[in-house]
């Protein structure tokens, strides 16, 4: 789909209010909104961060056609002539700072930063939280599989579940910023360069007089590549034994067989029972790989059973997310122009959890420079000057002051960092292996505790003292006015 015309991708209150805002002469007042979700996903320790470079492509080419500013004026006759022709000339021309994509994210600190007019940053909120949800939500869970696959080859084969052909394709590319090696997908190979793998369906042996002919011919067409499906009739009595008379034909010309991929029944069984009948052929080198409604609990109890595989195909509970099909990230409004002055503004809710955090804030890792650890994420307004100094730090959880730490000799590393200012793009997207490389080192700057994926430790995610203090001011103020 063309960026250009993801304009209308939007809830249709983002137009009204853009146009309510036009109509009181509003629309040109300054906003900030943060992103961030309240709740990790898979009861994971941690999230990865995935959807910057769909959101740049985005903002990039945000622009209504004629053919939507058509279908606006159809759509609303309340929207007058003068409002379309704004949209017409509409660019975006706001600051937006972002986490790197592949970055580790936590709950509560903000990912995204938007400021501009209220008009721009109400149109970009639909998308933003669209693009960032969707593509941080499979990232974390391929990010959960590539820790119980440890150095196993993983390959990407969700299309056929996912939801629908976007999810799909971004899918593959957030499961490969996260360790996936390979995906099935040919379009996410040749626009991403994510490299692709294939085995074949079972259609292949079925659309043949034998299996025996199927591998064969297989093989001949596709001899430096080819992994054999061996389940169609009986994997240990006839699928095993036809890829090894299979394989042995190609070493008689000179050619290594890839491997073999169990598709169904006790795969663990199965797999030592053809790993043991290969190796007996004297194939060592030919690898073996399993598919078949795969997740991370899956692979782990195999590998705990001592399966013998090498290679992990894994589709729908990947792409779908299916244990947790959404992350919950939102985008609320953190300071508003007043009178020509910026100004920190809250959200009151019943529920506590619901209540934002006022002010447009940094976000910074404290890393301890003895260990190169992660220690806290610190939020802090931009003119706080400690974690910038080096200054001594105090993290301290608020509703728990007990729980208070010092922290000093750290590194405090700006996770947001620019996109655009003032609607120039500034920041260079990284090619996809640079960010596959930068998520590793991200891993590697976390203690074990915080990464396990059953009950991990919670990670610090830590406001400063000001920061505290003026939501506890704005939330007293409210009180005030209730009265
Ligand atoms: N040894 C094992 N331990 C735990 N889970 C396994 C083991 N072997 C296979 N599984 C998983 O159990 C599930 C079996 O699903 P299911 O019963 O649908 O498969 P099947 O009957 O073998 O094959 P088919 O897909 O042809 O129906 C799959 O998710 C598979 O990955
Ligand atoms: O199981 P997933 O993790 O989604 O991996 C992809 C699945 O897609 C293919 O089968 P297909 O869905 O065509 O049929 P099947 O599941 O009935 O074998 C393949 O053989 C895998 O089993
Ligand atoms: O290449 C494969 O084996 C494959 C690809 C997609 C879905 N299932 C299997």
């Amino acid at each position: 789909m063309e960026s250009s015309t993801l304009a209308l991708h939007t809830d249709k209150y983002q137009i009204n209010m853009m146009y309510a805002h036009w109509i009181n002469g509003s629309h040109e007042r300054k906003a900030v909104f943060e992103t961030y979700f309240r709740k990790l996903p898979f009861g994971n320790g941690y999230a990865v961060f995935a959807g910057l470079e769909r959101i740049v492509e985005y903002v990039r080419g945000l622009r209504f056609t004629e053919a939507d500013i058509a279908y606006l004026a159809k759509q609303e006759e309340d929207y007058a002539p003068a409002f379309l022709e704004l949209l017409k000339q509409f660019k975006f021309r706001g600051t937006i700072h972002a986490m790197p994509e592949g970055s580790l994210v936590f709950p509560n600190e903000p990912l995204i930063r938007v400021e501009g007019t209220i008009f721009e940053t109400q149109l970009v909120e639909t998308a933003l939280l669209n693009f960032m949800n969707y593509q941080t939500l499979i990232a974390t869970k391929a990010s959960r599989i590539k820790q119980v696959a440890w150095n196993d080859v993983l390959m990407e084969f969700g299309t056929r579940r996912a939801q629908e052909a976007d999810a799909a394709i971004w899918g593959a590319r957030a499961a490969y910023i996260a360790g996936f090696d390979a995906t099935s997908n040919m379009l996410a190979g040749e626009k991403f360069g994510i490299p692709t793998k294939g085995t074949h369906a079972h259609s292949w042996v079925q659309i043949f007089g034998s299996e025996k002919e199927a591998f064969e011919v297989y093989a001949k067409a596709l001899p430096d590549q080819v992994t054999l499906l061996v389940d169609t009739f009986d994997t240990l009595k006839s699928g095993v034994p036809h890829a090894i008379q299979t394989a042995k034909h190609l070493e008689a010309q000179g050619k290594r067989m890839g491997g073999i991929r169990l598709d169904s029944g006790d795969l663990a069984y199965l797999s030592i029972e053809a790993r043991k009948m290969l190796d007996e052929a004297g194939l060592h080198y030919v690898k073996i790989t399993a598919s078949n409604d795969l997740d991370e609990n899956t692979i782990f109890n195999l590998k705990a059973q001592g399966a013998k595989i090498d290679s992990w195909g894994v589709g729908t509970q990947l792409i779908t997310a299916s244990d947790q099909p959404s992350l919950g990230g939102v985008y609320k409004l953190v300071e508003r122009e007043m009178n020509g002055k910026m100004e920190p503004t809250i959200k009151i809710s019943g529920n506590p959890e619901k209540v934002t955090t006022p002010g447009k804030k940094d976000v910074f890792r404290i890393v301890d420079r003895q260990s190169g650890k992660a220690v806290a994420d610190y939020m802090c307004f931009p003119n706080e000057e400690e974690p910038r100094r080096g200054g001594r730090l105090r993290l301290f959880n608020p509703l728990h002051p007990y729980l208070q730490k010092y922290v000093q000799n750290y590194d405090a590393v700006p996770m947001l960092v620019p996109i655009f200012v003032n609607g120039e793009q500034v920041y260079e997207l990284p090619t996809l292996e640079s960010i596959r490389e930068y998520h590793k080192q991200q891993l590697s700057m976390f203690w074990p505790q915080y990464l396990r994926k059953l009950n991990p430790e919670i990670y610090r995610v830590n406001m400063s003292q000001t920061v505290w203090e003026l939501k506890q001011k704005l939330i007293a103020d409210h009180l005030k006015e209730e009265e």
